[in-house]
């Protein structure tokens, strides 16, 4: 049988994982590959530590010694961050090495680039373990969906994110408690900031932007919010009255291109979302023929997002196209949203708010830029999207708590 040269960049909690997982599943992928595989070489950033490896595979800190490798078929990339990732895939793809990425960061802010040079020297590039790992987002989309126009993705993309808030729900955890927890299961960044700050799920929701609609908006119009500033007395409060607080990245199109935000969202319990605990992740996607479909599985971690990688490494030795556009029509979705505002009121303005409970917790509807308005004079009210079924029933039960 022919052999499969590969190797891996990076060697932490995913290239551990992908390291594992293929000698795990060995007999079966090389089946399905028809080929054996060979992992010839892995590079890390500190060669003074002692890694579990075959000795046949070549431990390196430099990367020339991957890149002067006879044969190399597939690269697989684990570390952090857009350089040196950027300059080292650059390097392989133009030697026609197929890549396959983990690195969100790198494919938001230079997917375009590595896309085209990759067309152009004929190597494959996959990148599913980006979004939401275990999830096979990009490829439902690619070829699940092609025929339909997209009209909404909206996700809980950020599985650090989703513990912590899980967490802080289900026991009496402090943000710090919870975060060390991510961290030592390998779901946290070994720098946390992207996690809490909401950069990781926005460079996600930037990665399906591209693939959907072939264009990311504006940066700067994009409203991105972490979890850093929601507290226990929020998710408390909001819980009491029947909202969960969950980390939220939707997308959806416009006359002016792509729309986004990345925020803390209160969800109703008739929302998908509601029961996503722990580190799973969660896309719902609106297509105008399907309607709205609903994925759910783990986020992160070693074996769920090496999965993912695996997967890619299979679709590379299939036919499979990279991408599916869909122009948007000139209409813009409705405007108008329902809100839940937390906190103490210092200045009445004339919206209708609806108390919610006896503990600073408020309806509202209208459109954002009004409401906006109406916090700057009152800061110490806190604004949560909703999501999910409001029924007039609903709210006239809420109002009497
Ligand atoms: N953890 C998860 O659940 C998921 C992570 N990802 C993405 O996968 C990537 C890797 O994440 P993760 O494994 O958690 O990170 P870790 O911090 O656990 O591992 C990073 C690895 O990259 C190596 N590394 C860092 N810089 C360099 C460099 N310049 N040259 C060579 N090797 C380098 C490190 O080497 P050394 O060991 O020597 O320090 C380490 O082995 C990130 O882009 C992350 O966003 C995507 C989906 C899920
Ligand atoms: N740190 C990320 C890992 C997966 O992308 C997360 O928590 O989702």
């Amino acid at each position: 049988m022919e052999t499969l040269h590969i190797a891996l960049i990076g060697f932490g909690t995913v290239g551990k994982g992908i390291y594992e997982s293929i000698e795990e599943q060995r007999e079966q992928l090389e089946s399905l590959l028809g080929k054996t595989i060979s992992i010839d070489a892995i590079l890390i950033k500190d060669g003074d530590i002692n890694r579990e490896v075959d000795n046949n595979v070549l431990l390196t800190t430099n990367v020339e010694d991957l890149l002067s490798l006879p044969q190399l078929d597939v690269v697989f990339e684990a570390i952090i961050g857009v350089e040196p990732a950027r300059t080292y895939l650059a390097k392989f793809i133009e030697k026609g090495c197929h890549i396959v990425s983990a690195n969100k960061e790198l494919l938001a802010h230079k997917g375009k680039e590595l896309r085209s040079l990759a067309t152009k020297y004929k190597a494959g590039l996959r990148y599913e373990a980006a979004v939401a790992a275990s999830i096979p987002i990009l490829s439902t989309l690619r070829e699940g969906l092609k025929s339909n126009q997209i009209q909404e993705i909206s996700g809980i993309l950020n599985g650090t994110s989703n513990f912590i808030l899980s967490e802080l729900q289900q026991k009496e955890l402090s943000f710090e408690q919870a975060l060390n927890e991510a961290k030592e299961k390998g779901y946290a960044e070994a720098d946390p900031t992207n996690d809490i700050e909401g950069w990781d799920a926005f460079y996600k929701i930037l990665i399906l932007s591209d693939l959907v609609y072939g264009e990311q908006p504006e940066w700067d119009r994009i409203i991105r919010k972490g979890i850093d500033e929601v507290t226990s007395a929020d998710i408390k409060i909001a819980e009491s009255i029947g909202f969960r607080i969950k980390h939220i990245a939707s997308l959806t199109p416009s006359a002016d291109g792509p729309v986004i935000s990345v925020e803390p969202v209160a969800v109703t319990s008739s929302h998908p979302f509601f029961h996503v605990a722990g580190v799973n992740n969660a896309l719902q996607v609106t297509g105008n023929l399907a309607g709205s479909i609903t994925l759910n599985g783990p986020g992160a971690g070693a074996y769920p997002t090496a999965s993912a990688m695996i997967e890619d490494l299979l679709s590379l030795y299939r036919n499979s196209s990279e991408s599916v556009f869909y122009s948007p029509s000139k209409e813009n979705g409705a405007e108008v949203a329902d809100w839940l505002l937390l906190g103490e009121i210092s200045e009445v303005m004339s919206i209708e708010l609806l108390p919610l409970s006896e503990s600073g917790a408020y309806y509202a509807s209208g459109r954002r830029s009004d409401i906006e308005t109406y916090l700057e004079q009152n800061p110490f009210l806190k604004l949560y999207p909703i999501k999910g079924l409001i029924k007039e029933h609903d709210r006239s039960n809420l109002a009497l708590v």
